[in-house]
């Protein structure tokens, strides 16, 4: 069977920085994947040429069998890949709920006429578009803050809901960036949890980025570690942790 996704000798560059240099990854579906390195070791930047932000220097990008090099962001969500973002990225002023009924909105199917006289069709995707949303809220531990503005949740809470504006997209893949940033170790904890039961839920492959070492190695099966633009180890979380080079470059490193 193909991967879902497939990197061929990536490679980034930015003016003369390689910021992604000869960039060798595949997922398999349904794998839960994490992305490791110091700070600045690109990994960011693989997302963004995941999710067409970035086009690469050269090198491919297979994703579901066929190239997604030179689509637009919009297309590759589309396709099936949803990302959240290091910086949380909500809309800080609407309430909870309605943040996920937008990102539902992109892939409804009535039409504009339809939506200015509030009739057939529509409201009838509204109410399910509300369901859905409601569910996805509920799966996050947020349905009891629907209401609430976005911004007034408190940090984790913000990044969970960040994960469901992401499901609302119906992705195959979901690319999370450092999903545990500021959360504390319980709320860690239930993340974990709660990743793993989406991927069961939903059928998802997960590629994640984080620093939190507790996470990656308590719920991905295989890790690949990079350092100045290149995978330096690829394995098992228990061959990574007793990867020499892993240990030199990042384990034993500041952080
Ligand atoms: N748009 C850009 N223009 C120029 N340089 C960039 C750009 N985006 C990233 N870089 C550089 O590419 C390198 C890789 O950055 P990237 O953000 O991908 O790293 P990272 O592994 O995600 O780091 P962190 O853990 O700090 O988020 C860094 O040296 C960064 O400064």
């Amino acid at each position: 069977m193909k991967p879902l996704l497939k990197a061929s000798h990536v490679v980034e560059m930015f003016g003369g920085l390689k910021a992604v240099s000869d960039f060798n990854v595949y997922l398999e579906q349904g794998e839960l994947i994490g992305l490791i390195g110091p700070n600045g070791a690109g990994k960011t930047t693989a997302f963004n040429l995941f999710t067409g932000v970035y086009q690469p220097t050269s090198g491919e990008i297979e994703f579901d069998g066929q190239s997604i090099v030179g689509l637009a962001p919009y297309q590759i969500t589309q396709r099936g890949i949803a990302r959240t973002f290091q910086n949380i990225r909500l809309f800080s002023e609407l309430s909870v709920l309605d943040n996920v009924k937008i990102a539902f909105h992109d892939h409804v199917k009535y039409g504009l006429l339809e939506a200015v006289l509030r009739v057939g069709r529509y409201t009838e995707e509204e109410r399910q578009i509300e369901r859905d949303s409601l569910e996805l809220l509920k799966i996050f531990h947020l349905k009891d803050k629907a209401y609430e503005t976005a911004k007034n949740l408190p940090y984790g809470a913000q990044r969970r809901l960040e994960i469901a504006r992401a499901l609302a997209a119906k992705p195959k893949l979901l690319l999370l960036d450092e999903p545990a940033a500021g959360m504390n170790p319980q709320e860690t904890q239930e993340l974990m949890e709660m990743i793993r039961w989406i991927r069961k839920e939903f059928n998802l492959t997960i590629l994640l980025i984080e620093h939190d070492m507790s996470l990656v190695m308590g719920i991905c099966e295989r890790i690949y570690v990079l350092e100045y633009g290149h995978i330096i180890a690829h394995g098992t979380p228990e061959e990574i942790q007793n990867n020499p080079e892993v240990i030199r470059a990042y384990l034993g490193g500041a952080s």
